[in-house]
């Protein structure tokens, strides 16, 4: 679904990505990490075209973004759907408005019948029916990150970016979001990609791992491959405290 080479990424003489390669598989959830600053949005958001890249390839459903026209790169860009970190709601429209605004943007629908799409949208991910009459000032920041999923979801994507989808929630709240992600991943047959710091939601959610530093991909594999790795900065990352735990409750697991 996604192929990134060589990439590089620069802001001035600072360089974020310094030949990075990563595949992301049909189906599969793929959790990205690496400590703060390393370049987890920026990549994100090189993918998704909204920073510009020095060098290298991103290939997107099998296609080279940079060799597609900008009509063509417009209906791919309708494939996926992106949960931004703080939900990036627009402040000034009610959920039902933020829900539909992809819809009335790239499709040609009555308002009755978008109304109803962003009813189900909600249903879809957990909220009740009078959230879409609701500015996101008026959401819980759990309910804030469902909205935005919502409008992720507006045109039925297959591929689907969230970054830090857990992050500000309370512990039951993001293993109540973690659920929502994995049962939308199998029922919707939905690709995602998630720049996370979570390890509940690594350990939960995701196929396989993919961990960045200093601009590359220097691990990717399953979460018991990456804990098993003898590669400093892995063991690093997922060898502290919390990480530690991780490992005793994956070594209580039957199945391991
Ligand atoms: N528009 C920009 N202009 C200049 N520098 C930028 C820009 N966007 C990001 N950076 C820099 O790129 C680096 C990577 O930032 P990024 O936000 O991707 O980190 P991150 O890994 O997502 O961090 P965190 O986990 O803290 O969210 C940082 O040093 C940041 O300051």
């Amino acid at each position: 679904m996604i192929s990134v080479r060589g990439l590089i990424v620069e802001f001035g003489a600072h360089r974020v990505m310094d030949g990075l390669d990563l595949d992301v598989r049909r189906g599969e959830v793929l959790g990205f990490v690496g400590g703060s600053g390393q370049g987890k949005s920026v990549l994100m958001r090189t993918i998704l075209g909204l920073v510009q890249k020095k060098a290298g390839s991103i290939r997107l459903f099998g296609q080279d973004r940079d060799a597609l026209p900008p009509r063509e790169l417009r209906l791919l860009e309708q494939r996926w759907g992106v949960l931004f970190q703080n939900g990036a709601l627009f402040s000034g429209l009610t959920v039902k408005q933020n829900i539909q605004m992809p819809m009335r943007e790239n499709r040609d629908l009555s308002q009755s019948f978008m109304d109803d799409l962003a009813l189900l949208k909600l249903k879809l991910v957990g909220l009740p029916a009078d959230a879409a009459e609701k500015l996101p000032s008026e959401l819980s920041g759990g309910m804030i990150k469902r909205a935005a999923l919502a409008r992720a979801l507006a045109l039925d994507p297959e591929l689907l970016f969230l970054d830090e989808p857990t992050s500000g929630l309370d512990p039951i709240g993001a293993a109540d979001f973690d659920e929502l992600i994995a049962t939308l991943q199998k029922t919707l047959g939905l690709t995602v990609f998630m720049v996370t710091h979570d390890l509940d939601s690594l350990y939960s959610i995701c196929d396989r791992v993919a961990a960045l530093s200093q601009g590359k991909v220097i691990g990717v594999g399953s979460l018991q491959e990456l804990l098993a790795s003898d590669q400093p900065w892995l063991r690093a990352y997922f060898h502290g405290t919390r990480g530690n735990r991780l490992i005793g409750t994956l070594e209580r697991k039957p199945d391991g």
